[in-house]
């Protein structure tokens, strides 16, 4: 258990239960490609039942670190960071964005949209679960929508959940990993015929990295 202080801190955004943070190229979405530095927060209570990172969850699990030291960690690296979890928005996060940005870091977050938006972004990757529907002030705000796509259903929940999204939102389906083989021909047609959307794959899994 966490200490009184400690959970001061981690209301403040002082402090995060870090998971782990790792330089790598950001495998998904508008973004693939890029050099980025990634700090992953634990924590989250969606249940997706095929997530690739259900070792976040619990974030008791995960040591309290402070924010300070994670920011200095990550400006030896890229000059994109990008937040991910576990839920980042489960925690307040102006703190830490801010820090990032005033050492001239791109602040880039990964997230189902569930919880209030704190922190300030030059990007946003909004991607909705059916469990835990994104709140009004993360789809109004998102420069990318990422659905992931297990079955066919799926892709009536990315047209409604694309038309909340503003119009220059960038939209994007990837595969869930392990039904990759079933659904990718179909993501494929479905973009041929709703050039609207592009397609996003895992690369980094493809390529064998973090
Ligand atoms: C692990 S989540 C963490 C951030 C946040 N909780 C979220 O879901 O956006 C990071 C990204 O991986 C995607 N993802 C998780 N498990 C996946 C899987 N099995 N196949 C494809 N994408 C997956 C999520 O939808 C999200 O876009
Ligand atoms: N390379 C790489 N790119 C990613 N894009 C989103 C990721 C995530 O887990 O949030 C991720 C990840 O875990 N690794
Ligand atoms: S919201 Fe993100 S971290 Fe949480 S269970 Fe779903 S994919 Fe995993
Ligand atoms: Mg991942």
């Amino acid at each position: 258990m966490v200490d009184t202080k400690t959970k001061q801190l981690i209301k403040e955004g002082k402090m995060l239960p870090l998971m782990e943070e790792f330089y790598t190229i950001q495998g998904e979405g508008s973004h693939t490609g890029t050099a980025s530095y990634f700090i992953r927060i634990g924590g989250c209570d969606v249940g997706c039942h095929w997530c690739d990172v259900k070792e976040s969850w619990n974030a008791e699990l995960h040591p309290p670190t402070n924010t300070d030291l994670i920011v200095q960690n990550a400006k030896k690296y890229a000059k994109t960071v990008v937040i991910t979890g576990g839920e980042p928005l489960m925690w307040d996060m102006s703190f830490l964005t801010q820090r990032l940005q005033e050492q001239n870091l791109k602040t880039h977050i990964e997230t189902s949209g569930a919880y209030n938006l704190t922190g300030v972004w030059d990007w946003i990757c909004l991607s909705p679960k059916k469990n835990k529907l994104p709140l009004k002030e993360v789809s109004d705000n998102a420069n990318e929508l990422k659905v992931i796509i297990f079955n066919k259903d799926d892709f009536k929940f990315a047209e409604a959940q694309a038309s909340k999204v503003n119009s220059n939102c960038q939209l994007f389906l990837q595969p869930e990993w392990s039904n990759r083989e079933k659904m990718t021909p179909m993501i494929v047609d479905y973009v041929m015929n709703n050039p609207q959307w592009k397609i996003s794959l895992q690369t980094h899994k493809y390529l064998n990295i973090p």
